[in-house]
């Protein structure tokens, strides 16, 4: 049966599909049980410098439990509006916990404004203790909506410092290179929802205006919907095509600077024009808050010159911050006088 065309498409939003051999599935296995952690390297030095992301499969994370936090999730924006503004994340302070509503965080603020709404949970902590570190909200009517959640996000921090662990070796550098730097780091652990667009959709409103994501790396587990596109190294949009049971993962700002440029942090974003609701849930991981990045002595070559200042994970991550949010517009100053 033929799918009805909903959607008309702006021509800058149009992505082509690339095949599978430019977007490489690395299995992550050997590097989980320590059989092979050069040869994974190897895979991930690959595709981080001529892709820019990948897919990550045999993570170890049980597919049932990925889809117990995704029915949870729907379950949650099922909620009527009113309830999931009580949980609004400016009723977090500076710790950014709970509830975006459309619109409330748009990714590419000159041009795009974000149609997704999201939830954002982080470390846990009983108080406020300084930006991105706080206690959680968590909605009183889904009880088991934390424990899933937060037990999803516990195991995306251990899947992260694994991968970093492969990332480290990539770049020949020891696999406890970032363990200095990541003691407590910053961490969200994020719900995502897009409504289906139609009409005419042109860089205006789509799920999630084009941007690189802020700290160290993403894990992204996206539903079969479809609409993610990343920009590859040649500037091309491609499609991030769901793979069933894998991740996608890419590299934020913060590695980009590390690697002075070596590995991009792509430009990505989220057009859903599929006529269904889509679902994802990245993860985030950064650095300490007080962690210094600054390029690698060997990412700094006569052809690749040094491209970067050190700069302090929280700051670069609060500024970032502070330039998508609606709600942080106003506060901006003073949200900068709590650094
Ligand atoms: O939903 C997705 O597929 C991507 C989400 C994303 O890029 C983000 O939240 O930073
Ligand atoms: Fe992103």
């Amino acid at each position: 049966m033929s799918k009805e065309i909903v959607a008309r498409l702006d021509d800058k939003l149009h992505a082509k599909r690339e095949s599978f051999d430019k977007i490489p599935v690395v299995d992550i296995s050997p590097l989980l049980d320590g059989s092979s952690k050069q040869g994974v390297a190897k895979e991930i030095r690959w595709a981080l410098s001529n892709t820019g992301f990948m897919y990550v499969k045999n993570h170890g994370i049980p597919q049932d439990f990925v889809d117990s936090v995704f029915n949870v999730s729907r379950r949650f924006f099922d909620l009527p509006m009113s309830q999931k503004m009580t949980l609004h994340i400016s009723k977090s302070d500076v710790a950014f916990r709970g509830y975006i509503e459309p619109f409330g965080e748009n990714t590419d603020p000159g041009k795009t404004k974000d149609l997704k709404e999201c939830f954002d949970i982080g470390p846990e902590r009983s108080t406020l203790e300084g930006p991105f570190f706080g206690p959680n909200q968590w909605p009183s009517s889904l009880p088991e909506f934390r424990e899933l959640t937060y037990g999803y996000h516990q195991k995306m921090v251990d899947l992260a410092k694994k991968l970093l662990q492969g990332i480290a070796l990539s770049l020949d550098l020891s696999e406890s290179h970032f363990e200095s730097l990541m003691r407590d780091p910053i961490s969200v652990q994020r719900l995502l929802h897009y409504p289906p667009q139609s009409g005419f959709v042109s860089e205006e409103i789509i799920g999630i205006g084009a941007h690189t994501d802020y700290g160290n790396l993403a894990i992204l587990a996206q539903d079969d919907v479809g609409g993610l596109q990343v920009m590859n190294r040649d500037g091309d949009w491609v499609e991030g095509i769901p793979i069933h049971g894998a991740f996608v993962i890419n590299i934020g700002d913060l590695i980009q600077r590390l690697t002075n440029n070596v590995y991009l942090a792509n430009m990505h974003r989220v057009v859903n024009i599929s006529g269904r609701e889509r679902y994802s849930i990245p993860f985030f991981i950064d650095a300490d808050f007080n962690a210094t990045i600054e390029p690698l002595a060997s990412c700094v070559t006569g052809s690749n010159p040094l491209r970067y200042k050190p700069v302090t994970c929280g700051e670069h991550k609060f500024g970032r911050f502070a330039a998508s949010y609606a709600h942080l517009a106003k506060c901006n100053e003073v949200g900068r006088q709590l650094i």
